[in-house]
């Protein structure tokens, strides 16, 4: 008697098959590509983000095990993993995989100290990162980062090469202010300067280029949106009212432009005295995670308010390299950096390539800036 194995069976066996760091199965990520039933043998081809993925023999062999376990009758079971052109070769970054924005709504709510610390993980978990600090009016990841005031970015071949501290590229509008010299940018000189920084800027190959920009949904921001394909944005805010208030409007500039926000994370959440340990939300109780909640945007973490966080950024020393690995805000803050990439795969995943705004039809959001 011959058996018929139909692809409904096959995708169903493998329903309960997740990638193993994102968490979601790969059928909801789309990553089942094709299924090809030839007589008993079933092949299955299933994409992945990167061909590099570190995963890629557990996600091969426990679809393999689905497929076997769910069919028995089923023959040679082959499992084709392909990769896709996920990159954006933008014009002007053609070596950069993922551009993340990190923005807040208020000033003075920890962007800065989150961007630093992203850009610092992200190189611990063995990926290539740019941080362009973008925040004109008070540029303070060269501080943070604890680079000398004499440590300037050089020149090779016509083009600025970036700064390299703890492992990260780092550029800042900073690099080339005088030092207590009030700058005011008007818009056009800050699309200039923007420009000017992804294209003479030798970026190279990158993973992640983090974007530190200033606070609010200003000149900069829509620039950014224009001129660069955003992977997404990441959105730092306190739990207090008025950041929060101020947090949606931004979660609300990036939407109208197209820009997949990634997670919200919360920071200054609570602060643990050190005598008692008593836990007290001093800027109100886990505002943006129930904001976020409501939105069905990621909450990728709180931070508490703490003394070590300001400590380790005014010495240049980011907290996350500061703290031992056993420490609980380093293990906060892991925990942050690794929810963004599984948040930056599932994005890449499920939608098409970013775009700049320039090359999409009109949006609301202040479309036509820029040109
Ligand atoms: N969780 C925290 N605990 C204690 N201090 C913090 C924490 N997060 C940030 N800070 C401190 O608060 C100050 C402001 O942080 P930061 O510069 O990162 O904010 P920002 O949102 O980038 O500000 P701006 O909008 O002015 O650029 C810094 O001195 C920083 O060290």
């Amino acid at each position: 008697m011959s058996t018929t194995i139909t692809t409904d069976q096959v995708r169903h066996s493998l329903s309960q098959v997740k990638d193993p760091e994102i968490g979601k199965t790969l059928l909801e990520l789309g990553m089942i590509k094709d299924i090809a039933i030839d007589g008993v043998n079933v092949t299955v081809t299933v994409e992945l983000t990167t061909a590099a993925c570190p995963l890629k023999s557990t996600i091969e062999s426990d679809c393999r095990q689905a497929v076997t376990n769910g069919i028995p009758e089923a023959g040679a079971v082959t499992i084709n993993l392909t990769a896709r052109d996920q990159e954006t070769p933008s014009e002007l970054l053609p070596g950069v995989k993922n551009i993340i924005a990190v923005g807040s709504g208020k000033g003075g709510v920890g962007k800065s100290t989150v961007s630093a610390n992203l850009a610092v993980a992200l190189t611990r978990l063995g990926h290539k990162v740019g941080l362009l600090d973008m925040d004109f009016y008070g540029p303070s990841i060269p501080a943070m980062l604890g680079i000398a005031p004499d440590h300037k970015p050089t020149v090779k071949d016509d083009r600025i090469i970036p700064v390299e501290k703890h492992g990260v590229h780092v550029i800042s509008i900073g690099f080339f202010l005088e030092e207590e010299s009030p700058v005011i940018w008007r818009a056009p000189m800050v699309h200039a300067a923007l420009k000017q920084f992804i294209e003479d800027v030798n970026w190279g190959e990158l993973d992640y280029l983090i974007l530190d920009l200033p606070p609010g949904t200003g000149d900069i921001q829509l620039s950014m949106v224009h001129m660069l394909p955003v992977t997404g944005a990441l959105i730092v805010s306190t739990p207090q009212d008025m950041a929060l208030l101020d947090a949606k409007k931004a979660v609300s500039m990036f939407q109208a432009c197209s820009v997949e926000v990634l997670g919200i994370v919360e920071n200054m959440s609570y602060h643990i005295c050190p005598q008692c340990q008593h836990q007290s939300y001093l800027f109100g109780e886990k505002g943006a995670r129930k904001y976020a909640d409501e939105r069905k945007i990621p909450f990728l973490g709180d931070l508490p308010l703490e003394f070590q966080v300001r400590e380790a950024g005014d010495e240049g020393n980011p907290f996350y390299l500061a703290l031992d690995e056993e420490n609980h805000i380093h293990n906060k803050f892991h925990r942050i950096a690794t929810n963004l990439k599984a948040s930056v795969d599932v994005r890449n995943q499920t939608k098409p390539a970013p775009q700049p705004l320039s090359a999409q039809s009109a949006s609301g959001c202040g479309g036509g800036h820029g040109h």
